[in-house]
């Protein structure tokens, strides 16, 4: 294993990924090279780096919606070799169900893992309550606002109780307020939760107050250029006064310069 090292702690291991996307029209695009780190359990590893760098691909290699052209990601301890269960993805488009209520959206995995109804409904209405949508269960995505969509497809994922969670720039589609209060929202439940948790991101601000540490990514093809550790624990984050905190405020500085170094 290149770079990577297992142990009983990790969850996620990518060990030496090289991915292309091919076709047979065009040169293949080399979008990752020899990318190897780990996620321990427990963790919220954020990515970030310049548009195109294979942040994005990361994930679906992660997800098992793509395969490697080399290496390969093990979770838990087995190898991907496709989805599956234990990795729950919340896409930046959220993939609602349109005619399914709040409720339905967010229970609708268990109803495919043929969940009995009592035990869903209150798989369901825990999370509804852990997103703070009470009183909307009966909704349907085009009453809802951009934030409380993005809750919902939140909250579908947890229900289906994944140990891993992967988030491709989750909260870019919400205006600047309500991403402030999903960051919140998901740094709490990540702590009650204990989810190991993938998070891209284009905002280093978001990273930095989420991430545990903070994986900064080359131009492409993506290489992994360094993981910062945001040494803060989550339970002390508090958004205000970390806008005023000198050594996050270097923190940031750090990431920033770090990921502008690697712009065209
Ligand atoms: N289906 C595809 N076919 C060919 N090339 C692709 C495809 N999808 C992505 N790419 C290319 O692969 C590279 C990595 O794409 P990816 O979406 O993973 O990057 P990203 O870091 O998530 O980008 P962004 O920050 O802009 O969302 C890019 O150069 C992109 O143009």
């Amino acid at each position: 294993m290149r770079g990577a090292v297992s142990t009983a702690d990790t969850k996620i291991v990518a060990d030496g990924l090289h991915f292309a996307y091919r076709s047979q029209e065009r040169e293949p695009v080399v979008a990752l090279t020899d990318v190897s780190f780990e996620v321990r359990a427990g963790e919220l590893l954020c990515v970030v780096g310049p548009s195109g760098c294979g942040k994005s691909s990361l994930i679906s290699l992660i997800a098992g919606l793509a395969r490697p052209q080399q290496g390969r990601v093990l979770v838990n301890g087995r190898t991907v070799r496709g989805p599956g269960a234990d990795r729950g993805v919340v896409f930046q488009e959220l993939g609602l169900m349109p005619w399914r209520t709040v409720n339905g959206n967010i229970g609708q995995g268990l109803e495919i893992a043929r969940v009995p109804r009592a035990r869903r409904d209150e798989v369901v209405a825990r999370f509804v309550a852990m997103i703070g949508l009470g009183g909307f269960e009966e909704r349907y995505p085009h009453e809802l606002s951009g934030g409380m969509k993005q809750r919902v497809a939140l909250a579908r994922t947890l229900a289906a109780d994944p140990t891993v969670m992967l988030m491709d720039e989750p909260f870019a589609a919400v205006d600047a307020q309500t991403r402030v209060t999903l960051q919140k929202d998901l740094l709490r439940i990540s702590m009650q939760t204990g989810k190991t948790i993938v998070l891209v991101t284009h905002s280093v601000e978001e990273a930095a107050f989420l991430g545990d540490r903070v994986m900064v990514m080359t131009r492409r093809p993506g290489r992994v250029k360094e993981i910062i550790d945001v040494p803060i624990p989550r339970e002390e984050r508090d958004y205000d006064a970390l806008a005023h905190d000198e050594p996050f405020n270097a923190l940031r500085v750090e990431i920033t310069n770090s990921v502008r170094a690697e712009l065209w």
